[in-house]
C-alpha cells in the first residue's frame, strides 16, 4: 500500500477495452464508478458501517488520461469527520506516466441508521486497521424479501 502527500493508494485498475471512450481513452464514466466504489469502501471502514451512501462530490478535475492497457492507481484520505458525515480527498494517477489523472478536493459520505436517516458515527479520527470493519452482514430491507 504506497502512502504519497498523505493519501493512501488502495486499489489498482488495468485499463482495458470496455473501460475506453470515442477518443480511445479511459472512459470517465468508468473512473467515476470505481473512484464512487472505493469512496464507499473506505467509508465503510472508517464509519464501521456497511450503509453509508454518498451525499456530495465536489468539482472532478480531469487533467490527464490513461490508454488501454495503462495500470492507474487511486487514493483517498480522510479529511474530516463531522456528526453524521465523512469527508475525504480523492487521486487518481497514472501508474505508467506517473502523472495524477484527476483529484476530487470533496467527497462527503453520510452515516446512515437502519433507519435510513443519518446517524452519529462516533468518530473524529482515521483508521489504518480494519477495526472497524463490520463483523455482521447489513439487516436485510424489505425489496430483498
Ligand atoms: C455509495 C453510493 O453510491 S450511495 C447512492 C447515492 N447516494 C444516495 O442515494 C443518497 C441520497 N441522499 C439521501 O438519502 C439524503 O440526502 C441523506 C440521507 C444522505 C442525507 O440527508 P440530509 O437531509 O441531507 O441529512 P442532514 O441534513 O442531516 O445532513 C447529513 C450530513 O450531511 C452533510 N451534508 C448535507 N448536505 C451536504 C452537502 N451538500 N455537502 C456536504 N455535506 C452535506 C451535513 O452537513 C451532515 O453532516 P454532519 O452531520 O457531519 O454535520
Amino acid at each position: 500500500m504506497a502512502r504519497d502527500n498523505d493519501i493512501t493508494f488502495h486499489t489498482r485498475k488495468w485499463v482495458r477495452p470496455e473501460d475506453l471512450n470515442a477518443n480511445g481513452t479511459l472512459f470517465g464514466g468508468s473512473l467515476l464508478r470505481w473512484i464512487d466504489e472505493e469512496a464507499a469502501i473506505y467509508a465503510i471502514i472508517q464509519l464501521g458501517n456497511g450503509n453509508a451512501v454518498t451525499k456530495y462530490m465536489s468539482e472532478i478535475n480531469f487533467v490527464s488520461s490513461a490508454q488501454q492497457g495503462d495500470l492507474i492507481e487511486m487514493g483517498l484520505r480522510a479529511t474530516a469527520f463531522g456528526r453524521t458525515s465523512l469527508t475525504m480527498r480523492a487521486e487518481v494517477r497514472n501508474m505508467f506516466t506517473r502523472q495524477s489523472i484527476l483529484t476530487i478536493e470533496k467527497i462527503v459520505f453520510v452515516n446512515l441508521g437502519e433507519d435510513g436517516v443519518p446517524a452519529p458515527h462516533g468518530y473524529t479520527e482515521i483508521t489504518y486497521d480494519r477495526d472497524r470493519v463490520p463483523r455482521e452482514h447489513l439487516p436485510r430491507t424489505q425489496n430483498d424479501a
